[in-house]
């Protein structure tokens, strides 16, 4: 598989703009982009590709390259299921949750994430308000009541949100399940994102591209390449530079520089991007 050449030539731009304390950032949303879409969303796994190149990127000095997952999952869920490195940062609930992948020997206050059980995460303090706690039950109810209404929807769990589900829901219905989604977010005064047959109402006013500012700040990174799938992916993709790499997933309109056919190219970018630092 050859990615098109501009997106080559521009991966080597960016390996290149890394200077000493400055190393480039390589991250990526998970779902749509390391791991197929599938029904059953605690079955999603990297391709064996991708989590190859993951490996690749890991092992190379730090001081080149660091390495991102930012996800709308929630932290724990996304840790567990990437089954990320160690070094790799860790961005969940669309940037509410945030944390690194360390060595299994760490100390209390970490989760482990991989079955393997080598690896923990470090996380960073997480905790709703009284407020925000009632406003999230209150909205977990209004979209179980939603759910309940519509065939082959449910509702996903989340520390800071709740998430309608009706990739198995016929499209008419799903279509109606989800405005009564966003009625129940506006209702509570929360925050609606919808996504690849979803709908998620926030207790917490978060966005990928706040998560991904935030961390090439921290990071104090030369240039970024970011891919994502999703709606919520353009927040991430709107903050980034001209200069940055960001690489769209499929079909859909995007303000990404580039555009891969499948979760298999996405693969080979990372891996090109191993291929250039080593
Ligand atoms: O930001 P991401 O890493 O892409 O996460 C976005 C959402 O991913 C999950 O839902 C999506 O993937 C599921 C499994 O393939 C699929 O069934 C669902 O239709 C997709 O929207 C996850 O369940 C959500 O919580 C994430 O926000």
């Amino acid at each position: 598989m050859t990615l098109e050449q501009d997106l080559t030539s521009a991966l080597a731009t960016f390996v290149a703009a890394r200077s000493a304390g400055h190393p480039v950032l390589v991250a990526s949303d998970f779902d749509g982009v390391l791991a197929p879409l599938l029904d059953d969303p605690s079955a999603s796994a990297p391709t064996a590709a991708a989590a190859a190149a993951l490996e690749r990127l890991a092992a190379l000095p730090q001081a080149d390259v660091r390495l991102a997952l930012v996800s709308g999952r929630d932290l724990a869920t996304l840790a567990q299921l990437s089954g990320a490195p160690v070094g790799t940062s860790l961005v969940g609930s669309h940037g509410a949750e945030q944390g690194h992948v360390v060595a299994a020997s760490a100390d209390a206050g970490t989760e482990t994430p991989g079955a393997a059980g080598t690896s923990s995460v470090e996380r960073h303090p997480f905790a709703l308000t009284t407020d925000e706690r009632a406003t999230l039950d209150g909205v977990r109810a209004g979209l179980e009541a939603v759910a309940a209404e519509a065939e082959g929807a449910w509702v996903e769990d989340k520390p800071s949100a709740a998430v309608l589900h009706t990739r198995r829901t016929e499209p008419g219905a799903a279509e109606r399940a989800g405005d009564a989604a966003r009625a129940v977010g506006a209702r509570y005064g929360a925050h609606t994102m919808t996504g690849k047959d979803v709908v998620e109402i926030a207790v917490l006013d978060t966005s990928k591209g706040l998560a991904l500012t935030r961390l090439r700040d921290e990071l104090g990174a030369a240039a970024v390449l970011y891919m994502g799938d999703d709606v919520t992916d353009e927040r991430a993709f709107e903050v980034l530079a001209p200069t940055d790499v960001t690489v769209k997933v499929g079909a859909g309109e995007t303000a990404a520089r580039f555009r891969v056919a499948s979760v298999d190219e996405a693969a080979q970018v990372l891996a090109t991007v191993a291929d250039l630092l080593s």
